[in-house]
C-alpha cells in the first residue's frame, strides 16, 4: 500500500478530483506546511501504518533554482522528481551563506530517494509523455526570496527544486525503511522575490493529476 501525501488542501483537492472514485481507496493525507509540521504528522501516520506501507507518494509544489547553463534550466509547471533531499538552511545562516554542523550535531547530509519505487514513477512518467527533471532536492524552512540565496543553495548542493517538507519527509522514510518518491511541480523560480510572477494554481492542480497519475500506477 502507498500513501499520498501533500502539504496542503491546495495541492491535495486537485488530486482528489484527478483520483475520482478510485481516489477513495487510496490513504492520502495533509501534512502541513514545513519540516515540522511534515514530522509531526507523516510520522505518527507512519509509525501507526508502516507495517501495511510499500512506499510513500509525496506531491506537491516546488521552486526551481536558476542555473548558469540554460542546458538543462528547469522551468515553470515542468516536473521534478527527487534523487537525494536535504535539510538546506539547518546550520548557521549568513545572508548568502551557509554554515552547516558538523556530521555529529546534526550537519547536513542529503537522504539518497534512489529505489525501484522511484525508477517506477520515472517509467510511468516516461510512459505518460510527460517530461521529468530527475535531480536533488533542497527542504528549507523559510523560502529562498532572493536569487543570491538560491544560486548558493543550488551550488553547495546542486539543487534542482526547493521545498519545505521533502527532507523531513526523507528521514522519516529511511527511519522505517520505506520508499519515497518526491513529485513537484514548479510554482516559481528562486529569484528576487516577485509574488506575481508564481503559478501557485496551476502548478497545485498540476501537481494533483501527476500525483494521482502516480497512486494509479504505482499502487
Ligand atoms: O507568498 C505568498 O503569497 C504565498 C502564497 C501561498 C503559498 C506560498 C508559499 O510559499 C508556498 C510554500 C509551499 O509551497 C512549496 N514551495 C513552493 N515554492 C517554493 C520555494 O520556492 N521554496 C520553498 N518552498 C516552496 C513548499 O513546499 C510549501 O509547501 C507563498
Amino acid at each position: 500500500m502507498i500513501v499520498a501525501v501533500a502539504a496542503t488542501q491546495l495541492e491535495i483537492d486537485p488530486f482528489l478530483t484527478a483520483a475520482g472514485r478510485e481516489g477513495e481507496l487510496w490513504p492520502v493525507a495533509v501534512t502541513g506546511v514545513g519540516p515540522v509540521e511534515t514530522a509531526v504528522s507523516l510520522g505518527s501516520l507512519l509509525a501507526e501504518k508502516r507495517e501495511q506501507l510499500t512506499g510513500v507518494l509525496q506531491f506537491g509544489i516546488g521552486g526551481a533554482y536558476i542555473r548558469d547553463s540554460a542546458v538543462a534550466q528547469v522551468g515553470l509547471l515542468e516536473v521534478c522528481l527527487a534523487t537525494s533531499e536535504v535539510l538546506g538552511d539547518l546550520g548557521i545562516c549568513y545572508p548568502d551563506y551557509m554554515e552547516y554542523f558538523p556530521p555529529e550535531l546534526g550537519g547536513a547530509e542529503p537522504f539518497c530517494l534512489i529505489s525501484p519505487l522511484l525508477e517506477r514513477a520515472k517509467a510511468v512518467l516516461g510512459n505518460a509523455g510527460i517530461t521529468c527533471h530527475c535531480g536533488n532536492f533542497v527542504t528549507v524552512n523559510g523560502v529562498s526570496a532572493t536569487a543570491a540565496r538560491g544560486r548558493m543553495l543550488h551550488e553547495r548542493w546542486q539543487g534542482i527544486c526547493e521545498n519545505m517538507e521533502g527532507a523531513a519527509a526523507a528521514r522519516l522514510c529511511r527511519l522505517y525503511n520505506i520508499p519515497l518518491v518526491e513529485v513537484r511541480i514548479i510554482s516559481n523560480m528562486v529569484e528576487d522575490r516577485d509574488r506575481k510572477n508564481w503559478q501557485l494554481h496551476q502548478a497545485c492542480v498540476k501537481a494533483g493529476e501527476i500525483g494521482a497519475l502516480l497512486m494509479r500506477e504505482l499502487s
